[in-house]
């Protein structure tokens, strides 16, 4: 345990979290290392959700100048990539220079260590830098483990040795390519399918089930499918791709079916191939054994209420298993960093996880927000619930937005307390809707307490009573 410099903080990993842990302690005067071995900010701002999200502005913009015919009579279109493009290496990444965000953190007075670390003890962090040098680091206070998560590659012969796409090459695309190929039918395939459907790609989605967004309500799944359909995104379902190979800038994908359904094989060929099968975190190499931990290399390491693996060593982020957001890791982060400063600093504490209420939004058009539990879910916890449905086009507003207003309002009751555990809310503003619907879950307020709300006319949200009224 020589040499280790001794320290209040190490955040291992500048994910959103992370990022700001690190911050908020260095700016309360308690001395930090932030250790990145890549970008700090993380994945979210520069692979993630930001570059996505602009993608998705432009595409939507173009998914809406279509619809002027229906409703304001003609426009002339020409969609171009490059636009989008130019914006998110200029205006969301930088160029994927995370100089100021690098900044933005020793400017609190906290330090940077710019490369990849370990734990070599318990509160110990030993960091191999890029030009072979060591550092070691022994926190007093506490280790903060944010190492998020890398790309999970499917083992399909031929796939590693062909330049196929994740979500950190897509992003960086500078044209949208003539087709693409998607592995995958997670939230990262069908917003990427959807944005680069605008700008003039085919899109051949690829399933290994049956589904789109199979952690959603079914419902969801189903509409977005009859949406992509009506854009032109091919969906082949229940197909294991089985080879694939690269030549004359052509991905040639051999599948398939599912072996029960006697299958038939057959081959796709696309100008790229998105791989979006899931995230494997990036615990592994982090050397959890060396603080004490028993970890099966598997499932989410076991944490308390407080993010803890144990005493003064905190896991957050996707890593942590309870919901793959950039909203998780930062409340997740919010609640360490108050632990930390309530333990050392007598400041007051910020109370430990919940669960019931974590809200997600898919930003496909329509938007599929989603809090709490599903039908399903409710069920399998062997709750008592009444259903309510309601469909968006139908309501008023649904009705005035016309073109693209598909869309619905499900939620979940549990009916010995009365209160929604669940809630899916989907159409054009279904993210938006969904802040009132988890906010009913969060606080859990009474269904007959939501049935007394005066809900503003003629808003998309106005469709929440009509879902209440539908409870059975
Ligand atoms: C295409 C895409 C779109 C997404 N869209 C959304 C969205 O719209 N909304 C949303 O809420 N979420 C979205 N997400 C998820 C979101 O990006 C993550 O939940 C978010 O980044 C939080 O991750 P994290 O805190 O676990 O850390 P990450 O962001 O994964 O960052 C972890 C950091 O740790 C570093 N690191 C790892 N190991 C080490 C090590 N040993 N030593 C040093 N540094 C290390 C990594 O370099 C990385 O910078 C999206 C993800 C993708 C891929
Ligand atoms: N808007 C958002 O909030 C947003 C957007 C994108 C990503 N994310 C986060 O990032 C996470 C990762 O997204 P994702 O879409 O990669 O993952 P995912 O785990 O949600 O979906 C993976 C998809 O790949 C399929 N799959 C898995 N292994 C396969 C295999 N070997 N062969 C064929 N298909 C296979 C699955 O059936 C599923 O359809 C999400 O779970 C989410 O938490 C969030």
């Amino acid at each position: 345990m020589t040499g280790a410099d001794a320290v209040d903080v190490v955040v291992l990993g500048m994910g959103p979290g992370g990022e700001s842990v690190a911050g908020e302690l260095a700016s309360a005067g308690l001395s930090v290392v932030g250790v990145e071995s890549g970008l700090v900010g993380g994945e979210c701002p520069y692979y993630g959700c930001v570059p996505s999200k602009m993608m998705i502005r432009a595409g939507n913009v173009v998914a809406e100048a279509l619809r002027v015919p229906e409703l304001a009579g003609d426009v002339q279109l020409t969609p171009d990539f490059s636009t989008v493009a130019r914006r998110i290496r200029s205006e969301a990444t930088d160029n994927w220079d995370d100089t100021v965000a690098a900044k933005r953190f020793t400017d609190k007075g906290g330090r940077l260590v710019r490369g990849t670390g370990r734990l070599t003890g318990p509160r110990e962090v030993t960091v191999l830098t890029s030009d072979g040098g060591e550092f070691t680091f022994r926190a007093r206070l506490a280790v903060v483990l944010n190492p998020g998560t890398n790309p999970t590659v499917p083992d399909i012969p031929g796939l590693t040795n062909t330049p196929f796409w994740t979500n950190r090459e897509a992003v960086k695309a500078e044209s949208a390519p003539k087709s693409l190929a998607i592995l995958g039918g997670g939230p990262i395939a069908v917003e990427l399918a959807q944005a680069f459907t605008r700008f003039g790609t085919k899109v051949t989605m690829v399933l290994r089930g049956s589904s789109l967004l199979t952690r959603e309500e079914p419902e969801a799944g189903e509409l977005l499918a009859r949406v992509f359909r009506s854009e032109g995104i091919k969906i082949l379902r229940n197909r294991e791709i089985t080879a694939v190979t690269h030549s004359s800038d052509k991905f040639r994908l051999k599948m398939s079916g599912p072996a029960a359904g006697g299958a038939s094989v057959s081959q796709l060929s696309a100008e790229k191939f998105l791989v979006a099968t899931g995230r494997t975190p990036a615990l592994q190499p982090l050397n959890l054994a060396k603080a004490g931990i028993d970890w099966d290399g598997k499932t989410a390491p076991t944490i308390d209420g407080q993010l803890q693996l144990t005493d003064g060593l905190y896991l957050i982020g996707d890593a942590a298993g309870a919901g793959a957001f950039t909203h998780m890791s930062m409340y997740q982060g919010n609640i360490v960093a108050g632990h930390i400063l309530a333990r050392h600093a007598k400041q007051p504490d910020r109370g430990t996880t919940e669960s019931h209420a974590v809200p997600n939004v898919t930003f496909t058009d329509p938007e599929i927000g989603a809090v709490g539990l599903t039908e399903q879910q409710a069920r399998d916890t062997g709750l008592s619930i009444r259903v309510g449905y309601t469909d968006v086009a139908a309501a008023t507003r649904g009705w005035i937005h016309g073109a693209g207003n598909q869309g619905f309002i499900k939620i979940i009751e549990d009916t010995k307390t009365g209160v929604l555990v669940g809630a899916t809310s989907v159409g054009p503003a279904g993210g938006e809707v969904l802040s009132a619907l988890a906010l009913a879950v969060h606080a859990r307020i009474p269904v007959a307490t939501l049935k007394t709300m005066i809900y503003a006319y003629p808003t998309f949200h106005r469709a929440i009573p009509e879902a209440l009224a539908q409870l059975k």
